[in-house]
Parts: structure tokens; sequence; C-alpha cells
């Protein structure tokens, strides 16, 4: 089968309401900018102003914001075959804080786990390369059954599974049946990125890091990516062993959020072009460090791939 489409992106689609105070509460925060978002949803269009193929499968309402985002979508050649608009939900939508550091964040949840098996066909998944989802969409049915069977097909195909552990107890409360999910999802080995925070939420606490990496290990991933914010990250691989990477300078924060989805997509485009460790961290570092002095998304208007080469 001939691999067509680099990149698959399956979960929450959402409108992220960003702060305009920067560092206020929520409660503080009196006024908000519209943008497209929900992680795979960032990584999704990330990786198609890298010029990759990529398909998102996700859902939306029929309404007002579900046009923007199918707009938004489509105006970078992100392929919305797999979006669906639901005529009795409405748009997802987030209130998030402008932080420098982990924004405070309060959902609204509609259509985005509306997310069912006819929107992956056979004939779409087996041309990928990549299958990539996050665990906020693994937190709700019908998303959770139509992930977790696609990638357990996805494997069979010989498509890379990846998964972004973005756990939190806000979106997942019954962390067991977290636990028991994401299990079954690391049974496909996926490359797995979760950042310190995600791990606070996790285990509920703070874990060493060799704690973290062998907890996650064990389950079935044998490439670990544990980003540590301006501590730079860690790439554990069962084989080859781990990794240190200091994070790079930025001169300017405007915003983090959607920092973590510009470093996945660096790293599974160089992963896409066999890279090796090394490099493959240092291209995911200088698109979180370009996506942190903006905020919203990656700027359209750039030429990214040039960026990334200077
Ligand atoms: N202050 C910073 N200075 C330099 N690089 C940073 C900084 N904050 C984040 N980064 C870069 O972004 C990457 C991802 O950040 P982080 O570890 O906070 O992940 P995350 O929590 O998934 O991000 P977010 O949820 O904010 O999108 C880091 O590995 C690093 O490369
Ligand atoms: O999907 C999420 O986890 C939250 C999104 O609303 C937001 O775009 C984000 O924080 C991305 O990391």
């Amino acid at each position: 089968m001939k691999k067509t489409i680099d990149l698959i992106c399956a979960g929450e689609v959402l409108i992220d309401c960003i702060g305009q105070q920067t560092n206020a509460t929520i409660a503080e925060t009196t006024s908000y900018e519209r943008f497209l978002g929900g992680s795979p949803t960032n990584v999704a269009m990330n990786a198609a102003k890298l010029g990759l193929s990529v398909e998102l499968v996700a859902s939306c309402g029929a309404d007002g914001m579900g046009n923007f985002i199918l707009d938004s979508l489509q105006k970078v050649k992100v392929g919305t075959q797999g979006v669906t608009q639901s005529e009795t939900a409405a748009t997802s939508i987030i209130l998030v804080s402008k932080s420098t550091g982990t924004p405070d964040f309060i959902p609204y949840r509609n259509s985005d786990f509306l997310i069912e098996s006819f929107q992956i066909p056979n004939e779409i998944l087996q041309k990928a390369k990549i299958f990539h989802t996050t665990c906020f969409a693994l937190s709700k049915n019908p998303a959770q059954k139509t992930i977790l069977e696609t990638a357990q097909l996805a494997t069979q195909l010989g498509v890379k599974t990846s998964i972004d552990l973005n756990f939190s107890e806000r979106i997942w409360p019954n962390r067991n049946e977290a636990k028991k999910v994401i299990a079954l999802y690391l049974a496909t080995d996926p490359f797995v990125k979760l950042s310190e925070d995600d791990c606070f939420r996790f285990f509920g606490k703070t874990q060493s890091e060799s704690f973290i990496l062998d907890y996650f290990h064990e389950l079935g991933a044998t490439t670990i990516c544990l980003t540590k914010g301006k501590e730079g990250v860690i790439l554990s691989d069962k084989i080859q062993g781990t990794i240190y990477q200091p994070a790079l300078p930025v001169t300017q924060i405007k915003d983090t959020t959607g920092a973590g989805d510009a470093f996945w997509t660096g790293f599974l485009y160089a992963q896409l072009q066999q890279k090796k460790w090394e490099e493959t961290l240092l291209i995911a570092q200088k698109l979180a460090v370009l996506k942190l002095q903006y905020l919203g998304a990656l700027p359209s208007d750039l030429d990214i791939v040039n960026y990334l080469n200077q």
C-alpha cells in the first residue's frame, strides 16, 4: 500500500478562548480572543503548515464556530473528510488563561467526543504513516472506543501510533479508567509525549523521572518524550537509551498554549524523515520556541521549513 498520508490526527477540535490579560487567573480575566484549538487539531494545523499531508478526524457543531473550524482547517489544507458537524451538539469551547507558565482552563465539552468509526475508513487509515491522538480524546465515548479500535487496526496495517498523554482529572475524573484505557493504547507501542504537568496530574503526585519512564515503557511504549518546559526534554528509548536536551533560549514568551503541540509536530515531522533522536529533539524544540513567540497557533505567513533549516 502506497503511504500517501503522512499523518492522521484524531481527537478534540475546540475553540480556545484565550484570555487577553497575561498571567491573570480565569477569575481575573475579563476578555478573551477566539482561536482554533484542541491538541490534535493544533498538531494537524502545524503539520500542514510544514507541508505534510494531514487528515483530521474530529467532531464539531453545525454552528458558527464549527464553520469557522472547517474554514480554518481547509485554508491550510488539512484534510477534513473525517470531520463531522453535529446537528444536536454545539462546538466544544475551552476558556484558557493567557500564561507564561501553565495556563488555567475551563472546558465546555459538547461535540468534540462524538467521533465514530465511519469517520476513519480502513482505505484511509492504511494509507497513513502515523496515527496520532490524545488522552483528552480518549476520555469520553464514542471517541474512546473509535480511537482505541483504530489504533489497534493501525498497528496491523503498518501505521505507527502516537499519543500526547495530556491527562487532566478535570477532563477525565475517573483516573482508574484512564489508566486502563491508556494501557490499551500504549500496547500499540506509540510514540509517547507527556509533560511534567501531565505526569503530576496523572499520578496525583510528583514521581521520579525513572518511575514515570519505567511505568510507560512497561505498558508497551518503546519511545517516550518527557517535556519539562524551560527545563528541557528527556527522550527515553528502550533500545537506544536516554537523551537529555536543555531548552533553547526564548527571547519573549507571548503565550504557552500549544507549545507542547508545536513540539510534538516537530518531533513527528523529524521522525517521518527518519532523523536521529538529537536532531528530532532540536527540530521539536525549535518549533516550540517559534510558537511561544506568538499568541495562538504557529504563524501562517512564515516559511516554517525555512525557519527550521536556519
Ligand atoms: N520557558 C520555556 N523556554 C524554552 N522552551 C520552552 C519553554 N516552555 C516550553 N518550552 C518548549 O516547549 C516544549 C513543551 O513545553 P511543556 O513541557 O510545557 O509541554 P506542554 O505542557 O505539553 O505544553 P503546553 O501544554 O503548554 O502546550 C518544551 O519541551 C520546550 O521545548
Ligand atoms: O486539547 C487540549 O488539550 C486543550 C486545547 O484546548 C489547547 O489547544 C491546548 O492547551 C493545546 O495544548
